[in-house]
């Protein structure tokens, strides 16, 4: 018999550790990471349609229009038949919620809810690896060799939009737009919202939460996560 896939989604505002938890899930459930901003990355090298066009919003620091979005993610949710996953970055508006709901249903949704002076000591300390995504906190998690990514050796940058002067309007776009989203799937009975200011105080609970949902062992190419 065919076991069920599970399906979770990751939402929080820039900074509350959205990657950071995708990580640790993927690696203690095995659950496939997905990520909004990576498939963006992904478009954009590729030159695509959607890549090219995402981009000119993206370089002027503004979200990405829903249609753009949904074109780019939706097809390749409905490829991943043989795989879990968890979503970090989508949805993020409603009309964005409305459309990924026409095309599955999620098992699980977790809402991160981190004060705003540990999201801006965080941000103004986050380095990222701009090719892969891969970031970097200098007291949390710093890379081996400073201001260098692990695993390509290439340089660190940081985005002017994670300094705590732009960090204000985009918490206060995130609340506007996240609002509807998280009402609508509370309403669902599938949201699970976590609180704290270190991810690894948070992280016990997660881990708990979703031991109960799925086995925590990875998940190879071929298998399935079952469901207890
Ligand atoms: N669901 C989405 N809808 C619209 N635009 C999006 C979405 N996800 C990502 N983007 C756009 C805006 C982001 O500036 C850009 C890169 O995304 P991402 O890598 O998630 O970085 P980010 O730094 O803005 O998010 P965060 O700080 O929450 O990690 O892509
Ligand atoms: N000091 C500290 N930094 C953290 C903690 N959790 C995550 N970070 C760092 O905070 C930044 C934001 O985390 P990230 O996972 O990118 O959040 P996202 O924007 O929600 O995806 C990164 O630089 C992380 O390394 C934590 O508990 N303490």
């Amino acid at each position: 018999m065919m076991a069920k896939l599970f399906r979770a989604v990751i939402m929080g505002p820039p900074g509350s550790g959205k990657g950071t938890i995708s990580e640790r899930i993927a690696q203690s459930f095995g659950l496939k990471h997905l990520s909004s901003g990576d498939f963006l990355r992904e478009n954009i090298a590729a030159n695509t349609e959607a890549g090219v066009l995402a981009k000119t919003y993206i370089e002027r620091g503004l979200m990405v229009p829903d249609h753009v979005m949904t074109r780019l993610l939706l097809p390749r949710l409905e490829e991943m038949t043989r795989h879990s996953w968890l979503m970090d970055g989508f949805p993020c508006t409603l009309a964005q919620a409305k459309a990924l709901n026409s095309t599955c249903d999620l098992d699980l949704v977790i809402s991160l809810n981190i004060p705003y002076e540990t999201l801006k000591d965080r941000l103004s300390d986050r380095w990222i690896h701009l090719a892969s995504g891969r970031v970097y906190n200098m007291g949390f998690n710093p890379p081996r060799v400073q201001g260098r990514d692990d695993l390509s050796g290439e340089p660190l940058i940081q985005h002017d939009n994670d300094q705590p002067e732009a960090l204000v309007s985009r918490l206060r776009h995130y609340k506007d737009v996240a609002k509807p989203v998280i009402d609508l799937y509370k309403s669902k009975g599938i949201l699970h919202t976590f609180s704290g200011t270190e991810t690894d105080r948070i992280w016990p609970y997660i881990n708990s939460l979703l031991s109960t949902k799925i086995p925590s062992r990875p998940e190879t190419d071929t298998q399935h996560i079952p469901l207890p």
